[in-house]
């Protein structure tokens, strides 16, 4: 199968959908791929390295959406994109189509198919081809929040680990699925005091488990979280309530309560965020704040360590790339109902019925087209 990779053009996106190493697995098996010239150059994947890998680097998009028969990429295409995909093709990306008509109309009216990673499931549960970037997030989160603490970034000067006969930070961490889990486990290495909410039980216990006495779990109510943000210097915003918005779970009011300096780190900000006075920042401006309060609320917080997060994505998607190359995307499909679960477009009908029922639109079963 031809298979082809444009550079990402969503701004500050340095991601890219394979890596040379990616390339050597589906050029091994004896597929051709086609590659946009310095579509990994700013995270040092050099057009050379891909053509060691048995790529053939092209100049431009258009080249690749005129002749790829499967299209990897990182972010939603952008209209211009769309516009550039055609009846036969398969598109494998993140779409986040929910929030975003236009793009599922332009998907649509394409006549492609779309599988889309976030939709991707597995037989362990959860949503595996999103997890490695709520890992990244999850880890981030405690080095943006060490370093909003600082006096430089308007934070009350403390550090995280303390030292010798200086009490440690105090960190909270809300929700603990993938990325709480991932905070969590840096500020304990940190030597931070962390303690994790979560409104999952069984979940409460795994981490009681994993943790031992090196943090505190706490059921989420809103009553303890107002008592425990008195005393936090940071505190991690890991909430997710499939499908929904994220609750509020720190309302303006609960700012005054805090110490001056303390730190909100909203890795749940793509959801709405959790908590009240949250507003989405980018990586050149990523902090503001309020009642003296430091906010971290950066939408898409993966791109800052594109390297890491390219190699992460890739761990979880190349499988699925190779698979789709192998069969062709109808067996694949067929063959596999995780990956199924991740159509969300094709043959100019929605696929996906959460989607569907976000946008309004109408839909046909993934089942129809394969
Ligand atoms: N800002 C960014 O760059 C990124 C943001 N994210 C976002 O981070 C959020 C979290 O994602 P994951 O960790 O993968 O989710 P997850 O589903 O693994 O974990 C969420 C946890 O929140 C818990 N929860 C739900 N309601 C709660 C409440 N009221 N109080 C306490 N805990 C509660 C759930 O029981 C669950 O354990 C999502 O919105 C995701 O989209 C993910 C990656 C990057
Ligand atoms: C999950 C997602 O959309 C991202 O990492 O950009
Ligand atoms: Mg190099």
């Amino acid at each position: 199968m031809r298979v082809g990779c444009p550079k990402e053009i969503k701004t500050r996106e340095y991601r890219v959908g394979l890596t040379p190493d990616s390339v050597l697995e589906l050029t091994r098996a004896g597929h051709e791929v086609m590659i946009e010239t310095n579509a990994g150059t700013a995270i040092d994947f050099t057009d050379d390295e891909y053509r060691a890998a048995g790529a053939s680097i092209v100049d431009t998009p258009e080249e690749i959406f005129e002749k790829a028969e499967l299209i990897v990429k990182v972010k939603e295409p952008q209209l211009n994109e769309c516009a550039m995909l055609s009846e036969g093709q398969t598109l494998f990306t993140y779409l986040h189509l929910a929030a975003d008509k236009p793009q599922a109309e332009a998907l649509v009216k394409s006549g492609c198919m779309a599988i889309a990673y976030e939709t991707v499931t597995s037989d362990q549960g959860g949503l595996p081809l999103l997890k490695p970037m709520s890992e990244v997030a999850g880890r981030m989160s405690i080095q943006v929040g060490a370093n909003a603490l600082q006096m430089a970034s308007g934070g009350r000067g403390v550090l995280l680990g303390g030292v010798p006969g200086v009490s440690a930070a105090n960190v909270m961490v809300l929700g603990g699925g993938v990325s709480g889990f991932h905070a969590a486990q840096m500020a304990v290495g940190m030597h931070a005091d962390v303690t994790i909410f979560d409104r999952s039980l069984n979940r409460l216990e795994e981490l009681d488990n994993h943790f031992g006495n090196r943090v505190q779990t706490v059921y989420s109510t809103a009553g303890a979280i107002a008592e425990a943000v008195k005393d936090a210097d940071l505190v991690i915003g890991a909430v997710l309530v499939p499908g929904g918005s994220a609750p509020k779970l720190i309302t303006k009011d609960m700012l005054s309560t805090m110490k001056k300096g303390a730190v909100l780190v909203d890795i749940a900000i793509d959801q709405g965020g959790c908590f009240e006075t949250s507003k989405a920042t980018t990586h050149d401006n990523p902090t503001y704040e309020v009642d003296g309060i430091v906010h971290y609320c950066v939408a898409n917080m993966p791109g800052a360590v594109a390297r890491t997060s390219t190699f992460a994505l890739n761990n979880r998607t190349i499988p699925h790339v190779v698979n789709i190359a192998n069969m062709g995307p109808k067996k694949a499909l067929k063959a596999d109902r995780h990956l199924r679960n991740g159509l969300n477009v094709a043959d100019g009908w929605i696929t996906h019925e959460a989607v569907a029922e976000a946008l309004g639109m109408k839909m046909k079963e993934a089942e129809s087209f394969i």
